[in-house]
């Protein structure tokens, strides 16, 4: 017979697994009360000032040395800003940083002593249950977002960042969820990131990618405010045209290279040499020349790109308040530059009216007629201010901030520590990582690719191609800078600062010079002088045949069985992902079976196999 210690004992064990089932659930309940999911409401009229902040307690976290003081060394506090907790929510144990907490019962100390000290970030995979897509338990948001400027450097930008050892890396560099992949859940883009669990085994602050894509469009900007609170905001961008022309060679003379060398334009052969194939391209020029003279009057005072952007936007809540604040300042108005710049279409088969002549004038030269919004904004995208005046509209100076590339390969690592500071990451020896090279240099070798300062500089020795700026005519140079210069001042009134551009062009070699040698940024105010001796680097030219953009989702309520194994680009927009829906999965042979997995409440039950249309809205843009 129990005696009455015995019964005390198991009456207490009752009471203290209620208590913990009731916080665990009121925990669980917390977790998706904060979770970010979308609210299919009046997206357009959404104020940010409203917007979600997911709660913080790093204190017991530091109380079980996950953490040491000294891993919040920063000017911004105890912990990152994006921890940043705004209500009584604060308070909530297990709601923690930047992660949400798992649904399963879990001890955090015991978990960490589970899984060891290590900085192996791990990730939540397999299909995702049709139910539960609000589910955001056990995954964490991004601390930081770089945003583009495309050919930048934010590959370079994003690995020198994730060297720091409170940095976990996403499972690619770009994953453009708020450009391309908004169709698909919250839980999808989360999952992109480490899990709570290997943030605890890193002792990790924070985790982010880079989506260059990101950056020219207002409505992403609104997006990200909307939908995901807290990441700071990092732009980086490069001398113009330096920018243009990197674009040039990467989205147009590499990939339209390759088509020919593979017999695929009609009527150019396959065993030409390269000369013979260059024959086929347009010249930067030809190209920059024809987009400048579309800019030109797009963004003149009642140009279409000024006035088709009021009509969208000055209406809308988030931006009224910005129109009439530039209006009273007697500042230039917002301009959506991609989508109203760039907008006529001669036809389906010949993209933009940009073109016409060029196509008319040479029909032996081709036009690479994919990731047209690439190759239609040479010098657009290199506007930065353009898009940016939406981002600075939207954020504060707490949350987002302009790199300039040039400063980056700063050995030093003096600038990345300016960043990491900014971020609320704790200092941080990044001269090692800076000075071992850069990734993503000329051309496709993949974002992920580092190739040494020494190695870019051997490359050239022994790659006789003319470079580029020999290229570029005295009065194009003269035209396209004058162009650009009033652009640079607006952007440095923004940022706050001026960037030196020169030095870049040292460090790879590249200047843009009609027909000379010196660097063009110690001749113009395109950038400022440069102030010191630059490294000794020079540059690459060489492209190679690695496909460039964002790798496609492969599994949200399904399991890819199989997937096209052709090389992926990005869709201009969902529009354009729409209308080539046929072309791509007629024209391609653009294929995926699915494994569907349906959830039962008994669990996973059935699976079946089957070709879905999905693949149209993944992968119609697939080259
Ligand atoms: N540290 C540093 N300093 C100066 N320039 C640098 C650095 N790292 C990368 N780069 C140059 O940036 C270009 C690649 O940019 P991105 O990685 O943003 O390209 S992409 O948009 O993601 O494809 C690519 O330019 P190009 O070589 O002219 O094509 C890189 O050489």
């Amino acid at each position: 017979m129990p005696n009455c210690a015995w019964w005390t004992a198991v009456l207490a064990s009752i009471i203290v697994a209620t208590i913990y089932a009731t916080l665990y659930a009121t925990e669980s309940r917390q977790s998706l009360r904060f979770g970010l999911h979308f609210d299919n409401g009046d997206e357009e009229n959404w104020d940010p000032r409203n917007s979600p902040v997911v709660s913080i307690v790093p204190q017991f976290l530091l109380n079980h040395s996950v953490y040491t003081t000294s891993d919040f060394r920063n000017k911004q506090g105890i912990a990152p800003p994006f921890w940043g907790c705004k209500n009584e929510s604060c308070n909530a144990s297990g709601v923690w940083g930047p992660c949400f907490w798992p649904h399963k019962k879990i001890r955090w100390v015991g978990e960490v002593e589970r899984i060891g000290r290590t900085n192996r970030p791990q990730y939540q995979n397999g299909p995702i249950d049709p139910t539960l897509t609000d589910d955001l338990s056990g995954l964490c948001r991004p601390g930081f977002l770089i945003i583009g400027a495309g050919k930048c450097g934010t590959s370079s930008l994003y690995h020198y960042l994730t060297d720091h050892p409170r940095v976990l890396p996403a499972k690619e560099k770009q994953i453009h969820y708020f450009k391309y992949y908004m169709q698909y859940p919250m839980q999808w883009y989360l999952r992109h990131f480490p899990t709570a669990s290997s943030f605890l085994a890193a002792g990790a602050l924070m985790s982010g990618e880079a989506s260059p894509g990101y950056l020219p469009y207002p409505d992403v900007a609104y997006r990200i405010k909307k939908h995901m609170p807290g990441p700071r905001i990092v732009a980086v961008g490069r001398n113009p045209l330096e920018r243009a022309y990197s674009s040039y060679m990467y989205n147009y003379v590499a990939p339209v290279m390759k088509m020919m060398r593979k017999g695929r334009v009609p009527n150019i052969s396959r065993g030409l040499t390269d000369k013979e194939y260059e024959d086929h391209l347009f010249s930067f020029e030809e190209m920059a020349r024809a987009e400048l003279f579309v800019l030109r009057d797009c963004l003149s005072s009642d140009g279409t790109g000024v006035r088709k952007a009021k009509d969208r936007y000055s209406s809308l809540n988030w931006a009224a308040a910005e129109y009439r604040r530039r209006e009273k300042g007697g500042l230039p108005p917002l301009i959506d530059l991609e989508s109203f710049c760039y907008g006529d279409w001669v036809d389906k088969v010949v993209p933009r009216k940009q073109w016409k002549d060029l196509i008319e004038n040479n029909p032996d030269k081709v036009i690479y007629r994919k990731n047209v919004h690439l190759t239609q904004s040479f010098i657009g995208r290199s506007l930065y201010v353009l898009p940016l005046e939406w981002w600075y509209a939207l954020y504060s100076e707490k949350e987002i901030i302009f790199i300039c590339t040039e400063a980056m390969s700063d050995f030093s690592g003096t600038p990345m520590n300016k960043l990491a500071e900014f971020l609320g990451l704790p200092p941080h020896n990044f001269s090692t990582i800076v000075s071992k090279g850069a990734y993503n240099v000329g051309g496709h070798r993949g974002y992920d690719k580092e190739i040494s300062w020494d190695e870019i500089k051997d490359e050239l020795n022994v790659t006789e191609r003319p470079k580029y700026e020999a290229t570029l005519s005295e009065d194009f140079l003269r035209e396209v800078k004058a162009f650009i210069e009033p652009y640079n001042e607006r952007l440095f009134k923004l940022i706050g600062h001026r960037c030196e551009c020169s030095s870049s062009s040292a460090i790879l070699g590249r200047g843009f010079v009609g027909g000379g040698d010196e660097p063009i940024a110690n001749e113009s105010s395109i950038c400022t002088a440069t102030p010191t001796a630059p490294p000794d680097h020079p540059n690459i030219l060489e492209s190679q045949n690695i496909p460039s953009d964002v790798t496609p989702p492969t599994a949200v309520f399904f399991t890819t069985i199989s997937s096209p194994s052709s090389g992926k680009r990005e869709c201009s927009s969902i529009d354009q992902r729409k209308s080539e829906n046929k072309n791509c999965s007629n024209n391609l042979g653009t294929k995926m079976i699915f494994r569907v997995e349906t959830y039962f409440p008994s669990g996973w039950r059935s699976t079946r196999r089957k070709h879905t249309g999905l693949e149209n809205l993944i992968d119609c843009c697939d080259a």
